[in-house]
């Protein structure tokens, strides 16, 4: 049966493994070895992991996997992948061969704007309120001096505060809504700390305003940067002759556009498709995210509210013929950093972003974006010429082999045997029994 504790985030590392395991393992030499099995033999670097989070008792591995060949704006890139699922830094390696030749990606940072929020409420006047900001507002950027004088001298800062009634969607409910450029970090961090000290200004001012009536007071609700970034955006695009689009035999260039498009228009306009097909991007977006140390579920959040923008979950990325040509992009939110937070802190963040020729922020956007891309380019193609499961398949072949425990000969012999076979979980089973049968 489990119990509660208290006080243990107090106890030692190796106490908070006895504890658990004595509460939750019936074997409990074994449920130790496999947590210690995973700590690093480096001592200093154990210490440095351990120190991350809180709690912490072990290492989570995800393979670190690498996608080469990807040319982008004409400069090579080998872009790392920190991921669990098969076949997808198999599909992003082959997207981005496919169109070495053909030209590459192209990308663009569009905007790199981010918000955050002091949510107040507020019972008075609105126009007394107005008044009020519009007096406090210098006052606001300057007490965040201290806070944002080394932004600025990078370029970045504060750019915009504004007050925004949103006594529609709640009575009394307001916002201060502010805008920052936050250059190679991701920035919230910065944006909260900017955010606290113009909440604790604008409180503090208005206890002093003599303009307010006795009832006319301000109450600070929350001060939060937004992970909603649509100007935070980044666009890549691949381009090339339908005909170029001629390297599957079963189809030539022009009807593989076409079915292709239409496979994104589905995306488009029917949301069960686009969920799937962002799910899709997402194995390329947050296996580099992850790699370069980033906030994975900060991207998540902000990429999938962009996609429901108008109100209908769409696909993230577009494509059409124009004059012959075919195009397909992708438009997405991204705040990144290659500064802050884990980027300078795990030794395999710092050789991934070594990797990426130690891009600013910027440049990671558009690294990051065209592994989406190239990822959604890889699955759409399988899924309109040989459909999805004869490549993934046999990727994921190692790791039914793994589950059935087979030794090595058993091993080749299978891959031998799968290499003109469909993969399928019972396909594999059935080829172990025959293999295991005629061995006894
Ligand atoms: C899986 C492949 C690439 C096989 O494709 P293939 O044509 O059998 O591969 P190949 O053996 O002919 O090799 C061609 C190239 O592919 C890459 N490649 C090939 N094999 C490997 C490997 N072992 N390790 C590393 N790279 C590999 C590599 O670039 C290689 O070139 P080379 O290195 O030889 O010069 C292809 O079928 C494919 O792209 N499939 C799509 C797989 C995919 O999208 N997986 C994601 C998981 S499914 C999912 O979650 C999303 C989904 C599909 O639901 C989204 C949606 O619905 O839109
Ligand atoms: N809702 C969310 O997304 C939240 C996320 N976080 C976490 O915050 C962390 C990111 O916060 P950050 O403020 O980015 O990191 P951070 O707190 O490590 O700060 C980075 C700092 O680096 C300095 N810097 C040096 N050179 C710079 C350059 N060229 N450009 C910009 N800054 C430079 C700046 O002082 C900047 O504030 C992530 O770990 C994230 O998970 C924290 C709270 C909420």
């Amino acid at each position: 049966m489990s119990k509660s504790i208290s006080g243990f985030s107090k106890l030692s590392k190796s106490k908070k493994i006895d504890w658990i395991v004595d509460t939750y393992f019936v074997n409990k030499e074994d449920a130790k070895n496999i947590l210690k099995q995973y700590w690093n033999s480096n001592e200093k670097l154990q210490q440095l992991h351990d120190e991350f989070i809180e709690n912490t008792i072990s290492n989570y591995y995800l393979p670190l996997g690498v996608a080469p060949n990807f040319l982008i704006n004409n400069k090579l890139y080998t872009i790392p992948m920190a991921i669990e699922e098969s076949s997808v830094v198999a599909a992003a390696s082959k997207a981005a061969k496919f169109w070495l030749d053909r030209g590459g990606f192209k990308t663009k940072v569009i905007s790199t704007e981010k918000i955050g929020q002091v949510h107040f409420m507020y019972h008075g006047n609105f126009e007394n309120l107005q008044r009020f900001f519009e007096k406090v507002k210098p006052q606001l950027i300057g007490e965040t001096k201290s806070i944002t004088k080394n932004m600025e001298k990078r370029g970045g800062g504060i750019l915009k505060i504004e007050l925004r009634d949103k006594t529609n969607e709640i009575k009394g409910y307001y916002q201060l809504h502010a805008t920052f450029e936050t250059v190679d970090a991701m920035g919230a961090n910065f944006i909260n700390s900017c955010l606290e000290q113009f909440a604790n200004t604008f409180k503090k001012e208005a206890e002093k305003y003599d303009a307010f009536g006795p009832d006319e007071n301000i109450q600070i609700v929350m001060s939060i940067l937004s992970n909603y970034v649509p100007n935070c955006l980044v666009r890549a695009e691949v381009s090339c002759p339908v005909e170029d689009l001629n390297e599957d035999s079963t189809i030539s260039g022009r009807d593989f556009a076409q079915k292709f498009i239409q496979a994104v228009k589905i995306a488009e306009v029917e949301p069960y498709r686009a969920v799937t097909h962002n799910k899709g991007i997402m194995n390329g977006i947050d296996a580099v995210v992850l790699a370069t140390g980033n906030d994975f579920r900060a991207v998540e959040a902000g990429v999938h509210a962009y996609a429901a923008r108008n109100g209908i979950y769409s696909s993230l990325t577009h494509a059409k013929i124009d004059y012959g040509i075919f195009k397909f992009w992708i438009e997405i939110p991204l705040a990144l950093g290659t500064i802050g937070g884990l980027t300078s802190l795990h030794p395999l963040v710092k050789l991934s972003l070594e990797l990426l020729h130690k891009p600013s922020a910027k440049e990671l956007m558009q690294i990051v974006a065209v592994a989406g891309l190239a990822q959604n380019f890889a699955a759409l193609r399988s899924l309109i010429t040989t459909g999805i499961q004869e490549g993934h398949m046999k990727m994921h072949l190692m790791n039914i082999l793994n589950q059935f425990n087979v030794n090595e000969h058993e091993k080749s012999i299978l891959i031998e045997h799968f290499k003109v076979n469909i993969v399928t979980h019972s396909a594999v089973t059935d080829a172990l029994k025959k293999l295991r049968v005629k061995s006894e």
